[in-house]
């Protein structure tokens, strides 16, 4: 689920009323995504023709501080062609509201499905979509720190600390032992860019074989440009508990992503210590997620393990199978 804040019909369509966006018809919670409060709208419209709105109450883990980042990266994105949801602004030009005591937004809605299973195909469109992103992203001016990078890495396993092993036995040495191998080897020269840096299926809208939609954009911030392709490749390659590899899902995700941006010989040299680093920055979110969330919360906790089996399979694996030819 991903309803915290509950919201009052009454009190969305007063909200509406502060835009040309019609009075609302319905409003309805969505149950997918577990760090905001997200509700589908639907309105009159502002002629009567009716429109749905992604309604959005930012939770714990988005700093307001970092929302004018987010809509100003979804403009730039979005005038330059990309399939992304803006930020819709007020009569005032307002886009950053109050509602509930909770900062809110109304976002504008993408039509789309989000995949369970991916197809080679599907993956294909993923890692162009991912590609047209990067260069689409080339020249925006704002810059966002990736509080999640390997320093964040290291603050997160100190305060799991030894609770790793409530997990799984032996986890914790796991985890320090990978944090000594990226520290003596994550790369320093690769090229820079804004990355979505959490682009798993749920998060790309499909139709078909054809992406119609990146969204949640809240892990967005300047890094390697070719670690969101280790992301997504951690994401989209597996399946869900992270057991089988699918190497024609992940040739044609590399295949997508080059073809629409390239890869430098250094971005494929350095690609399997990235996928590494991905590996590790999900189970360690999940697993500080899992340690600190009570069994019986409403949020559906993600199992850690299953980014332990993909770091396990990056560890072992020929750096050359992980992309395909
Ligand atoms: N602009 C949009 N258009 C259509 N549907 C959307 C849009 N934004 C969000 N959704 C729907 O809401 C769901 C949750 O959104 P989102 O992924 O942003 O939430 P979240 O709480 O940040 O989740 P998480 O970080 O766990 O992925 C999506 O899976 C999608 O179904
Ligand atoms: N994509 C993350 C959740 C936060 O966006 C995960 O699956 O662990």
């Amino acid at each position: 689920m991903a309803v915290y804040t509950h919201v009052p019909a009454e009190e969305i369509d007063a909200f509406l009323a502060r835009y040309d966006a019609g009075r609302l018809v319905s409003a309805k919670g969505i149950a997918e995504g577990v760090e905001n409060s997200n509700y589908l709208l639907e309105t009159t419209g502002h002629d009567g023709s009716g429109h749905r709105y992604i309604l959005t109450l930012y939770e714990k883990r988005v700093d307001e501080a970092d929302l004018p980042f987010f809509m100003d990266l979804l403009d730039h994105l979005g005038a330059r062609g990309c399939l992304v949801p803006r930020f819709i602004a007020d009569r005032d030009g307002q886009r950053l509201q109050t509602l509930a005591g909770r900062p809110a937004c109304l976002i504008e809605f993408l039509t789309g499905i989000s995949l369970t299973e991916p197809t080679p195909e599907q993956a294909r469109a993923t890692g162009a979509a991912l590609g047209e992103l990067h260069r689409a992203a080339e020249g925006f001016p704002l810059e966002r720190r990736n509080t999640l990078d390997l320093a964040g890495w290291h603050d997160l396993a100190d305060k799991c600390g030894e609770d790793f092993d409530q997990i799984a036995p032996g986890l914790a040495a796991r985890v320090r032992d990978e944090l000594a191998f990226l520290d003596a080897h994550w790369p320093a020269d690769l090229p820079r860019s804004v990355i979505h840096a959490d682009l798993f299926p749920d998060n790309v809208l499909m139709l078909g074989d054809r992406v119609t939609g990146l969204i949640d954009f809240y892990f967005s911030c300047t890094d390697i440009r070719v670690y969101d392709l280790a992301i997504t490749h951690s994401a989209w390659v597996f399946s869900h508990d992270g057991a089988t590899f699918f190497a024609d899902r992940a040739a044609a995700l590399g295949a997508g992503y080059d073809a629409a941006h390239g890869l430098t010989d250094a971005e494929r040299a350095a690609f399997s210590i990235l996928c590494r680093g991905a590996a590790l920055r999900f189970l360690l979110t999940r697993a500080y997620d899992w340690i600190n969330t009570p069994p019986d919360a409403l949020v559906t906790r993600k199992d850690p393990l299953a980014y332990l089996r993909r770091l396990d399979f990056y560890a072992s694996a020929n750096p050359a199978d992980l992309l395909g030819a």
